[in-house]
């Protein structure tokens, strides 16, 4: 197995909060890294995007310019995560597999980096299919197949409901495999999986909705919620992937706070 240099296992045996960040330090990380450093927002989203990529062409199958045999849905939301999921659309479907994209918003309610990449996305013509389609795609799917979850990641602040929480009770029934960006929705960077809503301790009879996935890629760091006794449940297999800039400086920038 080739080794991805930017991506890393998670050792569960030795993970401690120390090695955590919060959904405030991951806005944090963002912030330093764009404002102090002057990297652009887009290129942090196209690191991350390309870490997840680089994982997926060596541990899914090798793109080999030949034609696969399966499918990946990449369901977008409105923010940054669904950015990363047109990012990695593109950046799979670049590299010859079969995509599919759906989004839960129309372009113009997405945030401005998503709506770049899914105005690039729209561009290149890679498959975009109606999200009122994908109950069907996924009821349908094989076990090869991969749904994307880039619907919501350190952004998510309280219980699903609505739309989305439909969206991840179809996700979880398919039996498509499932792959987490940066976390799966419904689990908070600070509270872990589906709890009530870490700001308000309001009880949601959807407490505990949340996407299991197959596989997690976090950004820069481990998240406090990870930490959560049950976590491990829907992260799956777990990888930590870097933004192109050093964690040790970004971790040090976050803890100066
Ligand atoms: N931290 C970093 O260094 C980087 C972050 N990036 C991505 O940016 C993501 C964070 O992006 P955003 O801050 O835009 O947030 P998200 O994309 O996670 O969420 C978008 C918005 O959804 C809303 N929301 C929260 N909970 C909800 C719920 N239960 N139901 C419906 N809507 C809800 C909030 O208003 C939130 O701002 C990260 O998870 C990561 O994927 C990467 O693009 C680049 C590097
Ligand atoms: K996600």
């Amino acid at each position: 197995m080739e080794i991805c240099p930017f991506v890393r296992l998670l050792d569960w045996r030795t993970l401690k909060a120390a090695d955590c960040l919060t959904a405030g330090q991951s806005r944090e990380v963002d912030r330093f890294a764009i404002e102090e450093l002057g990297i652009s927002s887009l290129v942090l989203m196209e690191n991350a995007a390309r870490s997840v990529c680089d994982w997926f062409s060596q541990h899914v199958q090798t793109s080999s310019g030949e034609e696969t045999s399966f499918v990946v849905r990449v369901v977008c939301g409105r923010g940054n995560n669904g950015g990363d999921g047109f990012a990695i659309a593109r950046l799979l479907w670049t590299m010859g597999y079969a995509v599919e994209i759906f989004a839960t918003h129309p372009e113009a309610e997405l945030s401005p980096d998503a709506r770049v990449n899914a105005a690039l996305a729209r561009k290149l013509g890679i498959p975009w299919r109606e999200l009122r389609e994908f109950g069907e795609a996924a009821a349908s799917a094989q076990a090869e197949d991969w749904i994307v979850d880039a619907l919501l990641g350190t952004g998510q602040s309280r219980p699903l409901s609505g739309e989305l929480a439909e969206l991840v009770q179809v996700m979880n029934a398919s039996a498509s495999r499932r792959l987490a960006v940066d976390l799966p929705t419904g689990f908070s960077a600070d509270a872990g999986p589906g709890l009530e809503n870490p700001l308000t301790d309001e009880p949601h009879d959807l407490a505990g909705l949340c996407v299991r996935a197959d596989v997690t890629i976090t950004f820069v760091t481990p998240k406090i919620g990870m930490l959560h006794s049950v976590a491990r449940e829907y992260l799956g297999e777990t990888f930590v992937a870097s933004i192109g800039l050093p964690e040790k400086l970004l971790r040090e920038a976050v803890s100066l706070q």
